[in-house]
C-alpha cells in the first residue's frame, strides 16, 4: 500500500504540477512584477528601508527586553527559500521579520547597486539590465534572494574572474543582537564583513548590502566545444579557467565521463544575425538538452540574449524537472504549456509533503562541492563510482584568499571548481547517508567546501575541520551571539531538516 501511494505520487506529480501549481506560479509571477514596479514608481523604496529598520529594531529590542532567550531566525518561512531544508528549527527560534525586498538605489558612478535582502535575481537582473548594467556575478536560478547568497554563498559561470556572491560585495548593512546597526566593509570593521559569508545569519541579520556592478551587453556570444576523452577535457576546461585572458564566462556539463561539452562566453553587442539563438523562448528546448546535441554536432557558436543566458538553466530547474514533469521538454508540451515554466520551487516544496520529500532524501542526491580545480579529474572517477550521476554542472570559481569560513588553505586565491549533482544515482545500492558521508569525506580531503542549501550529513567535528571557524567563533564572542543566534552547524546540519 505504502509502495502504490509512494509510486502515485512520484509519477503522477505533474497532474497537480501542471493544473494547479504552474497558473498559480505564473498568477504568483505576475503579481510580484507588478508590485516591483509599482513601488519603484512611486519612489517609496529608499524612504520606506529606514522605517523598515527601525521596525526591525524595535523587534530585536523587544526580544532582548523580555530576556532574549530563545535564539533568534529570520521569520522567512521555510518553504519559502531555496533549499531541501524545510527550515524546522525556525519553529523553535524567535522569529525577526524582515520584509526588506526593494532595490534601494543604482549608483552607476560608483557602479555600486544598495538592494535589501530578499531582493531576488530575477527581479535584479531584469532591473538593472533595463538601465544597461548587471551583476558582475548572477546566480541564475529567479528566486535566489540577496540575502540568502550572501549569508549562504553563490556562484556563477564568471566567478573565474570575479569570485562568490560575497567577493563582489563592498558593505552590509547588519542589525547586531544588540539592536545596534552597523555598516561595515573590508576597511570598516573588516572581522564583521569578512565573517558574514556563509555564517547564516547567525552574527546578525542582513538589512541591506551594496554590490558591484558593470556595463552589460545585449547578447552573449556563445561557443561550445564537445570533449570526448576526460583527459581532453581536463585540459581544455583547466586551460578555459586559468588563461591570462579569459573568457567572461566559462561552464561545462559532462554528460558521462569522457562525454562534455565546455562552453565560453562573452557579452557582446554585435551579434551575427545568422546565429542568435534565443534560447529563452518558452518553446525553445531545456538548455541541458540542447548543449548534449553538440557532443553529436560538434563544436559550435551561438548568440544568446544576455537575460536569456544568465537564467538559462532555470526553465528546467538544472536537470530536476525532468523527475518532476518528465515530458517537460517535449515540443508539444512546450509550445502549449512551456510559457507557464518552471513551477515556482517555492510552491513544489510547500506542497510536496512528507511522502515525497523522503523519496528525495532517499533516492535523489543533490549536492554541489566546491573543490580545488586540480582535484577535478580524480573527483570525476570518485563521483562516478559512488554515485553516477549525469549530467554534472561544472563551474570555475576563484576562490580568494580572504579571512572567515571559506578560503584557501594556500595564503593567495586558488581556482576551485563547483561540481554539481543533481539527480536520482545510477549506482547499485545507493544509501543517502552512507554515500553523502563519504563524498563529504573525499571533499574534506581535497580541501573543499560542500555547499550548504543541501543536505549535510557531518559531524559538528568534520563541519568545524571543513569550515574556518577561528574568526566566526571570535565573532561569536565579541558580538554576544551565543544566546541570540543557533550556531551555523545547527541550522544547517542535517538534522535540523527533521
Ligand atoms: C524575465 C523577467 C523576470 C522578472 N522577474 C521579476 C521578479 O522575480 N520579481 C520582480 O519583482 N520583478 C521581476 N521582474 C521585473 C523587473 O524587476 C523590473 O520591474 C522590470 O524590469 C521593469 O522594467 P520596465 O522596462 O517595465 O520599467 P522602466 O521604467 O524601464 O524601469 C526599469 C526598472 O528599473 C528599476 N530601476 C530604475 N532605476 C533605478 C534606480 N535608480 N534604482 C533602483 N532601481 C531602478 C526599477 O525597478 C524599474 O522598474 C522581471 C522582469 C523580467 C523581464
Ligand atoms: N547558483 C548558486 O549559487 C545557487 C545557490 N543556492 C543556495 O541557495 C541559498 C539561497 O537561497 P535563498 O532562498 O535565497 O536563501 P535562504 O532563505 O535559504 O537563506 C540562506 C541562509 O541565509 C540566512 N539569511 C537570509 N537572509 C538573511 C538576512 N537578511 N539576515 C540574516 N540571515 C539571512 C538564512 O537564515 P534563516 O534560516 O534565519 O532564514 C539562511 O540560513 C544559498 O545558501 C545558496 O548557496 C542554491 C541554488 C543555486
Ligand atoms: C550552485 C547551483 C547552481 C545549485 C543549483 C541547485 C539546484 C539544482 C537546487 C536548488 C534548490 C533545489 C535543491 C530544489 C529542488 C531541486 C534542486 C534545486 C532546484 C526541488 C525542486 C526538487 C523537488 C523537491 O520536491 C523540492 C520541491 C523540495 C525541491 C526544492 C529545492
Amino acid at each position: 500500500m505504502g509502495n502504490l501511494l509512494e509510486n502515485i505520487l512520484i509519477n503522477y506529480r505533474w497532474i497537480f504540477v501542471c493544473f494547479f501549481l504552474l497558473p498559480l506560479s505564473t498568477i504568483y509571477n505576475v503579481w510580484f512584477y507588478a508590485r516591483n514596479w509599482l513601488i519603484f514608481k512611486l519612489g517609496s523604496a529608499p524612504k520606506q528601508h529606514n522605517l523598515r529598520v527601525r521596525d526591525i529594531q524595535r523587534q530585536v529590542k523587544e526580544w532582548r527586553a523580555a530576556g532574549g532567550k530563545t535564539p533568534m531566525c529570520t521569520g522567512r518561512p521555510g518553504w519559502l527559500t531555496m533549499s531541501l531544508r524545510l527550515g524546522q528549527y525556525k519553529k523553535k527560534l524567535h522569529q525577526i521579520y524582515l520584509p526588506l525586498m526593494d532595490v534601494l538605489d543604482i549608483d552607476t558612478s560608483r557602479q555600486i547597486v544598495r538592494v535589501e535582502p530578499l531582493v531576488t535575481m530575477g527581479q535584479l537582473s531584469a532591473t538593472l539590465l533595463s538601465q544597461g548594467w548587471t551583476l558582475p556575478v548572477v546566480p541564475e536560478l529567479d528566486d535566489l534572494t540577496v540575502g540568502g547568497l550572501i549569508n549562504g554563498t553563490g556562484v556563477e559561470t564568471s566567478s573565474h574572474i570575479y569570485g562568490l556572491f560575497q567577493h563582489i560585495c563592498v558593505s552590509y548593512e547588519l542589525i547586531l543582537s544588540d539592536g545596534s546597526v552597523v555598516t561595515c566593509t573590508k576597511d570598516n570593521e573588516p572581522d564583521l564583513f569578512y565573517s558574514v559569508p556563509w555564517a547564516h545569519g547567525t552574527l546578525g541579520f542582513l538589512l541591506s548590502a551594496e554590490i558591484r556592478i558593470i556595463p552589460a551587453k545585449k547578447f552573449v556570444h556563445l561557443q561550445y566545444t564537445p570533449t570526448y576523452t576526460l583527459d581532453d577535457f581536463i585540459k581544455k576546461f583547466t586551460y578555459e579557467s586559468t588563461r591570462k585572458d579569459p573568457h567572461q564566462f566559462v561552464e561545462a556539463l559532462a554528460f558521462g565521463p569522457d562525454r562534455s561539452v565546455l562552453m565560453v562566453a562573452d557579452m557582446t553587442d554585435q551579434p551575427d544575425p545568422k546565429k542568435i539563438n534565443k534560447i529563452g523562448h518558452y518553446y525553445k528546448p531545456w538548455f541541458y538538452k540542447h548543449v548534449e546535441t553538440f557532443l553529436r554536432k560538434g563544436p559550435s557558436e551561438e548568440y544568446i540574449p544576455l537575460q536569456d543566458y544568465f537564467h538559462r538553466h532555470t526553465r528546467s530547474l538544472f536537470w530536476q524537472l525532468q523527475y518532476i514533469i518528465p515530458f517537460g521538454n517535449n515540443q508539444l508540451f512546450r509550445y502549449f504549456l512551456g510559457w507557464l515554466m518552471p513551477p515556482k520551487v517555492s510552491l513544489l516544496k510547500l506542497t510536496q509533503g512528507e511522502t515525497i520529500r523522503k523519496l528525495y532524501e532517499e533516492h535523489q542526491f543533490i549536492q554541489d562541492l566546491m573543490i580545488p580545480l586540480n582535484s577535478l579529474k580524480e573527483a570525476i572517477g570518485v563521483l562516478h563510482d559512488t554515485v553516477k550521476i549525469y549530467p554534472i554542472w561544472l563551474c570555475p570559481f576563484l576562490l580568494h584568499a580572504d579571512p572567515g569560513m571559506v578560503h584557501p588553505q594556500q595564503d593567495s586565491g586558488q581556482m576551485y571548481v563547483d561540481v554539481g549533482l543533481y539527480g536520482e544515482p545510477q549506482v547499485m545500492g545507493y544509501q543517502a547517508a552512507r554515500d553523502t558521508r563519504k563524498m563529504e569525506a573525499y571533499c574534506r580531503k581535497t580541501g573543499g567546501f560542500q555547499m550548504l542549501y543541501a543536505d549535510s550529513y557531518m559531524t559538528k567535528d568534520e563541519f568545524c575541520e571543513m569550515f574556518d571557524h577561528q574568526l566566526y567563533d571570535k565573532m561569536r564572542e565579541q558580538l554576544n551571539c551565543k544566546s541570540a543566534f543557533p550556531h551555523v552547524y545547527d541550522k544547517v546540519g542535517r538534522k535540523t531538516l527533521l
